[in-house]
């Protein structure tokens, strides 16, 4: 007999299959405190949340018989995916089933910002009739701007299409075949935010995707445009946004998803006039709702009676003896695959992997997930990307993988080589282990080097010329960033090199820019490790 236990709202409908089964007790308690989880949780075989319980490291700690952990949902951010790793804790989510309610929420909003929907009703109700304050805009005609053109995303794009809008559209894993199947344009953030009047986001909350719609966003926008944030939190700047509306900049907002949530009863997004609110209602339909449930109840099933199952969002377990051997090359891997696409511009299109020496005796398929996670988790978060579904992911976006093996690794016993190629360009890097020393990056493009893939490192490329190095560490110097170590590498004295800084914190924007701006300097990119 397995036991479930359920700590938030979810669908009855939905969990029926597991309340039906012979073999599973279920036992519904919404809203218990961490110390109550905690408290019980060592008598569970299964624990299915949704967004509001936190299942924090304590709480796996304390799930001893702990298998699953099951969310209805697509977001994973509530669940410590690196405690469940550790405890071989099996997360697994619904990334599909509600994808067409936010999709519909977002139009909602859109709608309700584009008439003051809201603000009306409340006058309304408060007995004024008022039909002078709130002339609104049509959605014909306009130009819609998408930041994420993943499940939700695109289906924006196609409703978007029957009101006679023209969409824009930006995401890093998005080509110009699907931009033309999806009937879109494929634009850069910048040209959506000079060209939008309405605009959306559908990408996950990242490292990248924080603030990236900003102050500098707001300072080049088309004035009157109105914004809907249906995603997460935090990709768009709040207090930013607030500015650009007081300046006249924004016509009206409309949020589902704050930094905080709750946001605080002070947040200036709670009284402002053009800002229309709901609380993190994106998923809340009854379909919704029912099907996330359907989808994760099955899969906790499969899993507790040891079957195949698919959505695991965090580590499978691999065979003892190969774990073993590769094991250190996992973290190689991973390394080289943040590494490159860090360094690489455009869409992703193919991935060629290459083991050569030692490494091309053994099943290179759990590195090979490791190198995609890499690669994958620059662009869609390391929350959402692991080494179970890294392929997937890429297979969904139609990035094409080559793996290639070689016995000979030339001067080392093993290598592992990662090209990337996008709709601009084709680069590669190559690292190895070296025994004492850990991962290695020992090639850039054609140039050798010798990195350790750790921490803030800035890439440079440039002109093989006198006094070059020398700029860059003054200009770096005055702008208070300490380089920790240098690597140069060329092929040819006089010809292209590249520089490789670890420096002690990270880069500000404008220095970056300014060393851009160096004679003999062609690129400067931060890479973070
Ligand atoms: N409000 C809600 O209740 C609710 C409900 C469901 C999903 N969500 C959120 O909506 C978002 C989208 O969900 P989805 O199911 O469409 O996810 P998805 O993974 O299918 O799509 C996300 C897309 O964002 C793209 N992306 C990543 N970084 C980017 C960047 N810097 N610029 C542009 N695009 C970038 C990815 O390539 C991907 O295609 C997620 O944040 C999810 O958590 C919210
Ligand atoms: O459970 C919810 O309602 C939130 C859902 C949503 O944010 C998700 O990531 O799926």
């Amino acid at each position: 007999m397995f036991k479930v236990l359920v700590s938030d709202p979810i669908s009855d409908l939905g969990i029926q299959q597991l309340v039906d089964a012979e073999d599973i007790i279920v036992d519904k308690k919404p809203g218990l405190s961490e110390d109550e989880l905690v408290a019980i949780i060592g008598e569970y075989d299964a624990l299915l949340v949704r967004s509001q319980t936190r299942v924090t490291a304590r709480i796996m700690e304390a799930g001893k018989l702990l298998k699953v952990v099951g969310r209805a949902g697509v977001g994973v951010d509530n669940i410590d995916l690196d405690a469940a790793t550790q405890r071989g804790i099996i997360v697994i989510n619904a990334p599909d089933g509600n994808t067409i309610t936010t999709c519909e929420h977002t139009f909602a909003m859109m709608m309700a910002v584009a008439r003051h929907i809201p603000q009306a009703y409340m006058k309304t109700v408060n007995g004024v009739w008022d039909r002078k304050s709130f002339l609104g805009v049509e959605l014909r005609n306009k130009v819609l701007g998408v930041l994420g053109m993943g499940r939700i995303g695109s289906e924006v794009a196609k409703r978007a299409k029957a009101f006679g809008m023209d969409i824009l559209g930006y995401d890093p894993f998005m080509t110009e075949e699907r931009a033309e199947k999806l009937g879109i344009k494929l634009a850069s953030v910048e040209e959506i935010v000079r060209n939008a009047d309405f605009m959306t986001v559908h990408t996950p909350l990242t490292p990248e995707t924080h603030h990236m719609i900003g102050k500098d966003q707001f300072a080049v926008m088309k004035p009157g445009m109105r914004i809907v944030n249906c995603a997460r939190g935090g990709i768009i700047d709040e207090i930013a946004l607030v500015e650009a509306i007081d300046k006249g900049i924004v016509a009206g907002a409309a949020f589902d998803v704050f930094e905080v949530e709750p946001p605080a009863k002070d947040h200036p997004f709670l009284k402002h006039p053009k800002i229309i609110v709901t609380p993190h209602l994106g998923a809340s339909t009854v379909e919704a709702q029912e099907n996330v449930a359907i989808d994760v109840s099955e899969q906790v099933l499969h899993i507790l009676r040891d079957e195949p199952f698919s959505n695991a969002v965090n580590m499978p377990p691999i065979p003892a003896g190969l774990q073993s051997k590769l094991q250190p090359y996992f973290i190689l891997g991973e390394k080289l695959g943040s590494f490159i696409s860090q360094m690489t511009d455009g869409a992703v299109q193919e991935i060629v992997v290459g083991y050569s020496g030692d490494l091309a005796e053994v099943d290179t398929q759990p590195l090979t997930r490791y190198v995609v996670k890499g690669i994958l988790s620059h662009h869609l978060g390391t929350e959402q990307v692991n080494v179970v579904n890294s392929m997937h992911l890429a297979k969904e976006r139609d990035v094409n993988i080559v793996v290639q093996k070689s016995h000979i690794a030339k001067d080392f016993t093993n290598l592992v080589t990662v090209s990337l190629r996008t709709k601009k360009e084709e680069r590669t890097v190559a690292g190895t282990l070296l025994t004492g020393y850990g991962p290695r990056i020992v090639q850039i493009d054609n140039f050798p080097v010798d990195v350790t893939p750790e921490g803030n490192l800035i890439l440079i490329s440039h002109n093989d010329k006198p006094g070059i190095i020398g700029r860059v560490g003054t200009l770096l110097g005055t702008n208070d960033v300490n380089i920790a170590t240098m690597q140069v590498g060329r092929q040819l004295e006089g010809g292209s090199a590249i520089m490789v800084l670890r420096v002690d914190k990270g880069t500000p924007k404008e220095v970056l820019e300014q060393l851009t701006n160096l004679t003999e300097l062609n690129t400067a990119k931060e890479i973070k490790i």
